[in-house]
């Protein structure tokens, strides 16, 4: 079967956004393949982080359609795409600073029995089973993002770049088919930037898609093999990230931002 034919894991159709007077998005199209890592550039205030919050629910558009595997999720808040597949990390994220990794991890699961209080009472001996199954999860996610060493320690004394890999590391608990991954590399140091890199490929060869917001062009040249270039809200260019680097009209956007 023709690559071309498969149909994408996540598509949005002539998304715009206004806040007020201003289009923070407008006019987006994109889709993503199931597997890809797709790289999503552009110079500060582009509006790549307004696309990241209508795709992944937590703000809704002013005109056009998401739909994900296939299904019109416009109006699904993030928590029902999160259980339908799609998983965001944040640009800073916020671990509970006191609770260590593994119950960082465990209180980001879905589902849960335990969360209600009635069939808590009633199943306890499923909640010990799930209990038991998520706590496995958790530390096979840990030991996936190379954390299992820092399983049992507060998040308050992860450095940023851990705090990134623990950012994933809760979002793989939600079973995710596709990562929204919001400046992974912003704040990590460039030993911990390999690791980063090393295992978003690691969790793509399992068969995760990504879409990923960066400004270090080195990690995204090396971990995507197509680019979405936005600038002042709307699609600029796409292409592989020679080609796109190349290309005239991003140059201007980026030399027209640095000189803003
Ligand atoms: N809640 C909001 N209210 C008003 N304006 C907003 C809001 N969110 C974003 N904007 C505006 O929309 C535009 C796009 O912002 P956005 O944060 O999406 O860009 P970005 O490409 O993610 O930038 P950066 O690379 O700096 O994170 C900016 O002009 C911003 O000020």
């Amino acid at each position: 079967m023709d690559a071309e034919v498969t149909p994408p894991i996540l598509e949005a159709r002539s998304l715009t956004r206004r806040f007020g007077g201003i289009a923070a998005v407008r006019d987006m199209s994109l889709s993503i393949a199931p597997g890809e890592i797709l790289g999503l550039i552009g110079p500060n205030g582009a509006g790549k982080t307004t696309m990241f919050d209508l795709l992944s629910g937590s703000v809704r558009p002013s005109a056009g359609t998401i739909r994900l595997k296939g299904r019109d999720v416009t109006r699904e808040a993030a928590h029902h795409r999160l259980a339908q597949g799609l998983g965001r990390t944040f640009q800073i994220p916020r671990p509970f600073p006191d609770l260590t990794c593994t119950e960082n991890l465990l209180i980001a699961r879905q589902n849960q029995t335990g969360e209600r209080l009635f069939a808590n009472f009633l199943a306890s001996r499923r909640i010990a089973a799930e209990e038991r199954a998520a706590r496995e999860k958790a530390h096979e996610i840990l030991d996936l993002m190379l954390l299992t060493r820092l399983a049992d320690e507060p998040a308050r004394f992860l450095s940023g770049g851990q705090r990134k890999l623990l950012e994933l590391a809760r979002v793989m608990m939600a079973d995710p088919a596709l990562i929204l991954l919001d400046e992974p590399a912003a704040g990590v140091n460039p030993s911990l930037l390999e690791v980063l890199i090393d295992r978003i490929q690691a969790i793509n060869a399992r068969g995760v898609t990504f879409l990923l917001i960066e400004h270090n062009i080195d990690m995204v040249t090396r971990l995507c093999s197509r680019l979405i270039v936005m600038a002042n809200g709307s699609l600029l260019c796409e292409g592989a990230p020679d080609d796109v680097a190349r290309d005239p009209r991003v140059i201007e956007a980026y030399l027209g931002g640095a000189a803003a």
